[in-house]
């Protein structure tokens, strides 16, 4: 049975599935033969069934499963950068999404542009932007590297720039999808210290890692897929549990 929390809600994902196509043929001459000889040029793959999740204002929520259980794919719909074939996603306040490495910057600007780039797609007018600019250099210690572009960047330091970025923004929701995994240490000591802080504002927070310390730590609650599908949803240990009983 799927949680209900009793918060209202910030997120509901409404009988949810999701199929991707996969494609057999690289070249014109392959999909001619494969169509000669009756084969498919495509399958279908379903990566989410029938998913119902709702999550309340200031709940913390754990997505957890094994490798290619669907939780990219979850983030990605709630994100709105897919759409679900079947069912709804609905989300109300803003969303600020880490959920891909480097996604938002462009290579030829520098971190200073990028900065004020991604700020503004998040709904920051310039002036707000201005007031954090320092903040936001602070957090991220990109320091001297701020106008080199960022094409020359580490996965760590763009990872760093765009969580400074995205925590200032006025968020109500926030997805997080593994990015946290190529900072360094310290450097997500610091964030799980600022998720907490975060939780305890009454943000809303979904996160996907497979960073089991790290999850109990900052969430509450747990949702283990498991080949596109809810296998559990409740109390974050558990959840782990859940998930090591599991099979892949
Ligand atoms: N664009 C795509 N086209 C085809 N298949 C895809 C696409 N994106 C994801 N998939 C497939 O859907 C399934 C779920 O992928 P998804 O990235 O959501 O899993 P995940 O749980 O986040 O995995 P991981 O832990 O490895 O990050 C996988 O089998 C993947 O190969």
């Amino acid at each position: 049975m799927p949680k209900t929390s009793e918060a209202p809600a910030r997120i509901i994902v409404d009988g949810v599935s999701k199929t991707y196509r996969l494609r057999h043929t690289q070249s014109f001459k392959e999909t001619f033969t494969a169509w000669a000889r009756r084969k498919p040029i495509s399958t279908s793959f379903q990566a989410l069934e029938g998913i119902d999740v709702t999550v309340g204002e200031g709940e913390s929520i754990a997505v957890l499963g094994y490798n290619g259980s669907g939780k990219s794919t979850l983030l990605k719909l709630i994100s709105g950068v897919l759409r679900p074939d079947r069912g709804r996603v609905l989300t109300r306040g803003r969303v600020a999404g880490l959920i891909e490495v480097g996604a938002g910057f462009h290579p030829d600007l520098s971190g200073r542009e990028n900065v004020y780039l991604n700020a503004a797609i998040l709904g920051m007018s310039k002036d707000e932007i201005d007031a954090k600019f320092d903040e936001i250099v602070d957090f991220s210690e990109i320091g001297e590297f701020i106008d080199t572009e960022v094409k020359h960047y580490s996965s760590g330091m763009f990872v760093r720039l765009a969580f400074a970025v995205a925590i200032q923004t006025s968020f109500d929701i926030l997805l997080v999808d593994e990015v946290l995994a190529v900072g360094d240490a310290p450097f997500r000591e610091k964030c799980k210290a600022k998720i907490r802080e975060l939780a305890e504002r009454d943000k809303t927070l979904f996160i996907v890692s497979h960073d089991l310390g790290m999850i109990s730590e900052l969430c509450d609650r747990g949702i283990v897929l498991r080949r596109g599908n809810v296998i559990f949803d409740g109390p974050v240990s558990d959840a782990i549990q859940a998930l090591k009983a599991s099979d892949r």
